[in-house]
């Protein structure tokens, strides 16, 4: 049986880096994986969908292009170039990280199911058919989450689609029914509506994004519906038929009432849940919680001395950038000596509809259920001299501030670019750089950046 000095389960965005570095450090370390190098955010997950949103864009571009006095006649959708495209970037990320992966020193790369069989021992049944015995001192679980399935009459008699399998589509669906109306949900509904599909949105809570502020919602809301996605709030699906001619009934639960409706595609974006069934962790004593989420302390390290987990698989944000933050605090931590916790650091996120909402820190509601002294600062886009010389006012611009430090403690930004425009009041926010010093800031004109200054100029008086 191989002895390593240490093992990582999954080779995800805290796996595979981890890894490396464990290797180049002098410990003998293998990573398992059981399908594809990268995981989810690469293989699955943020790289072919933003490939897949960047051609939605540019779908809705030149069906826009009017008002901008240009004038595209007979474009269409070619999904098969879509999916050729999506393909070339995934593998040539994939690819990029497992030539990385082979030529580390010190590293062995195992294409294998890993399951423990005690702390210190796992069992993998290798793809190649045989199963092997592998042992180490330390572990590190990064074996991320997968599409939670609800159960609901009738879903296992139609191929209903996942985040994974609607990559893969080889037509565009007539009418997509989306039973979500989150990330997943609303990335994808937007980006199929634009390649030509008719898209229906059920959300069980009373608005989309319910996590976010209201307003948030009800922007986003209008957006979608200027496109023509229609979205049902308060309902979710009670049942499915498959219909001899190949659509789909499905009834749903709308506020309290009942009602038909027909689709030919089914995509379920309901959240995801950990991957942990199959470790066999109850041989290790790494406690899970009621979701099957890994617990951790700050430190990333669970209930059994020697063993780690990073990224989706214990739970909370289930980001690639925070993936790759667990990987550097237990790393630095580990091998540096630093000190290193989880605990408040920042959690930035964007979700790419179109416009995108990039988000830090409190929501406004947060911070009233904190009974801080705050103030909001909101600009519409429409008053951002960037976006109209550029041909799109939608959403605005948001920022939650302690009034008596005029720290920033939050921004949504929900317009072009809006990630990018939030990563800026983030670092803000590391920097204790205050609302007041933005609002003088120099910023290049005409930026997006730009309109920084005048969303703080709305706090004067
Ligand atoms: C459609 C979609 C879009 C997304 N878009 C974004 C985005 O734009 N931005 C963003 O920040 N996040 C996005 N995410 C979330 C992001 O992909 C994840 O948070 C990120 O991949 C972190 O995952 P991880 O490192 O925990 O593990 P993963 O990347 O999920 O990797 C886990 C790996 O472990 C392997 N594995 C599992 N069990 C075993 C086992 N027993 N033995 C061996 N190997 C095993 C799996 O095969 C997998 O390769 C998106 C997710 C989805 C589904
Ligand atoms: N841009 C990004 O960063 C990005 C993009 C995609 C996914 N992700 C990650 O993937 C994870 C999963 O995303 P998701 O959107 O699937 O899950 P989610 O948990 O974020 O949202 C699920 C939505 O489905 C609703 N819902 C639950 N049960 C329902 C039902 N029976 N009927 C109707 N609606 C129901 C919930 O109210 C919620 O709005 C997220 O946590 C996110 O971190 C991130």
């Amino acid at each position: 049986m191989k002895q390593y000095d240490a093992i990582v389960i999954g080779s995800g965005q805290a796996g595979g880096p981890l890894a490396k570095k464990l290797a180049l450090s002098g410990k003998k370390t293998a990573l398992i994986e059981k399908r594809w190098v990268g995981g989810t955010c690469v293989n699955d997950g943020c790289t072919p969908t933003k490939t897949m949103v960047a051609s939605a864009k540019m779908a809705y571009l030149a069906a826009n292009s009017v008002p901008l006095g240009v004038k595209i006649k007979n474009f269409s959708v070619d999904l098969e170039q879509i999916r050729k495209r999506k393909d070339e970037v995934v593998h040539q990320f994939r690819n990029g990280s497992q030539k990385g992966i082979e030529s580390t020193k010190n590293l062995d790369l195992i294409f294998g199911d890993a399951t423990f069989i005690d702390n210190k021992t796992i069992l993998v049944k290798l793809n190649s058919g045989r199963e092997k015995e592998f042992k180490a001192e330390l572990f590190f679980i990064n074996t991320g989450a997968k599409t939670f399935i609800p159960d609901i009459e009738g879903l296992n008699d139609i191929d209903y689609l996942t985040s994974t399998t609607i990559l893969d589509l080889e037509e565009v669906p007539e009418h997509l029914l989306i039973l979500g109306g989150n990330y997943i949900g609303l990335e994808f509904g937007q980006m199929f509506r634009r390649f030509g599909s008719n898209v229906t949105i059920l959300e069980k809570s009373d608005r989309i994004v319910s996590r976010e502020d209201e307003d948030i919602s009800e922007e986003l809301t209008k957006i979608f519906k200027a496109e023509d996605i229609s979205i049902y709030t308060k309902t979710t699906a009670t049942s499915f038929k498959k219909k001899r001619s190949g659509k789909i009934s499905v009834l749903i639960s709308a506020d309290g009432k009942e009602e038909k409706i027909k689709c030919t595609h089914v995509l379920i974006a309901v959240g995801r849940m950990p991957q942990t069934e199959t470790l066999n962790l109850q041989k290790t004593g790494v406690e899970v919680d009621e979701h099957g989420a890994i617990r951790t302390n700050n430190k990333l390290e669970t209930s059994a001395p020697g063993i780690y987990a990073l990224g989706d698989v214990k739970g909370g944000p289930a980001f690639t950038h925070i993936s790759y933050n667990d990987y550097t605090v237990v790393y630095r931590n580990l091998i540096e000596n630093a000190d290193l916790s989880i605990k408040d650091r920042q959690v930035p996120y964007c979700m790419f509809t179109d416009p995108q909402l990039g988000r830090v820190g409190l929501s406004e509601t947060e911070a009233k259920k904190r009974g801080i002294n705050y103030k909001v600062a909101k600009l519409p886009m429409a008053y951002v001299a960037r976006a109209i010389e550029t041909g799109d006012t939608r959403g605005f611009m948001k920022a939650i501030v302690d009034a008596d430090t005029k720290q920033i403690l939050g921004a949504a930004i929900l317009g072009v670019e809006g990630g990018e425009t939030m990563t800026i009041l983030q670092m803000a926010m590391s920097g204790g750089i205050t609302y007041e010093e933005i609002r003088y800031y120099i910023f290049a004109h005409p930026l997006f950046a730009e309109s920084l200054n005048n969303l703080f100029m709305a706090l004067e008086g």
